[in-house]
């Protein structure tokens, strides 16, 4: 039987691609994802009449099978190379290769704040004409865990709390994250989504690093 854990370590992957290569993908790939989220856009929005459905239809099943001649059988993982860069181009809020994520360039000013300045079109619809609220909760997610990382404590989601003050539009958003203290093991992250009127969603996170990858890590220093 396949253990969870063993199935996330085999993930983490260290394949030496040159700084070179990796800029040559994200070429090649991120405007191929930005044309897959313009699908899915047009698929929600068009109006065209049958005809034109049922030719675009069979134009995405043939891109489809023309990508999966050569493809990976599963997740995408996170990878680094040789220089250090990490690529976790599978994730669901931030992900290079990922036209589910909106997407979100999370950046982190030298006092720690992180930050992020993105869209939300309409395909992040839950409430009519609203942002829904589990993707909020993605974007607090992932900027939160970003905060941790930059703060030196980087961790899986223990919990996530979140209170939505007002109703998050789609369109142009901010979230931001600071990192507020150690609890042993956890590091409590707090941030909110705000649009241009003020906040719409408050956040805290506690994230930890499993077990497993303390032990390695205590390991790693004692040996
Ligand atoms: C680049 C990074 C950005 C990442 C952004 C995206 C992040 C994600 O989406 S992560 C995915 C969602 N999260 C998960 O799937 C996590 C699933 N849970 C787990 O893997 C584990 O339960 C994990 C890692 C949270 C804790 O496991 P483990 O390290 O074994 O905990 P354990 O040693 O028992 O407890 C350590 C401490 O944490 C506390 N704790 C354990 N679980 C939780 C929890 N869920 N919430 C709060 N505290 C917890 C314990 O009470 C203990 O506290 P104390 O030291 O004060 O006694």
């Amino acid at each position: 039987m396949s253990d969870p854990i063993t199935d996330q370590r085999l993930l983490y992957i260290h394949d030496q691609l040159s700084d070179e290569d990796i800029q040559r993908e994200v070429d090649l790939y991120g405007p191929l994802t930005d044309s897959v989220r313009q699908l899915i856009a047009a698929t929600l929005q068009t109006e065209v009449g049958e005809p034109d459905v049922r030719r675009a239809k069979a134009l995405v099943e043939e891109a489809a099978a023309i990508l999966q001649e050569r493809a990976i059988p599963g997740p995408y993982g996170v990878r680094w190379g040789a220089s250090g860069w990490k690529r976790g181009w599978g994730n669901a809020a931030d992900g290079v290769r990922n036209a589910v994520a909106p997407p979100l360039t999370i950046q982190t000013d030298p006092d720690g704040r992180t930050w992020t300045d993105f869209h939300l079109g309409p395909q992040y619809e839950g409430p009519a004409g609203l942002t829904h609220g589990g993707v909020s909760a993605l974007i607090l997610d992932q900027v939160l865990g970003d905060c941790a990382v930059a703060a030196g404590s980087p961790g899986m989601t223990g919990t996530l709390t979140l209170r939505y003050r007002k109703p998050t539009p789609l369109g142009d958003l901010h979230a931001e994250a600071r990192f507020d203290r150690m609890d042993g093991v956890k590091a409590i992250v707090k941030g909110h989504i705000a649009d241009a009127a003020g906040i719409c969603v408050e956040a805290e996170g506690i994230f930890i690093l499993p077990r497993w990858a303390r032990e390695a890590a205590a390991a790693s220093t004692a040996g």
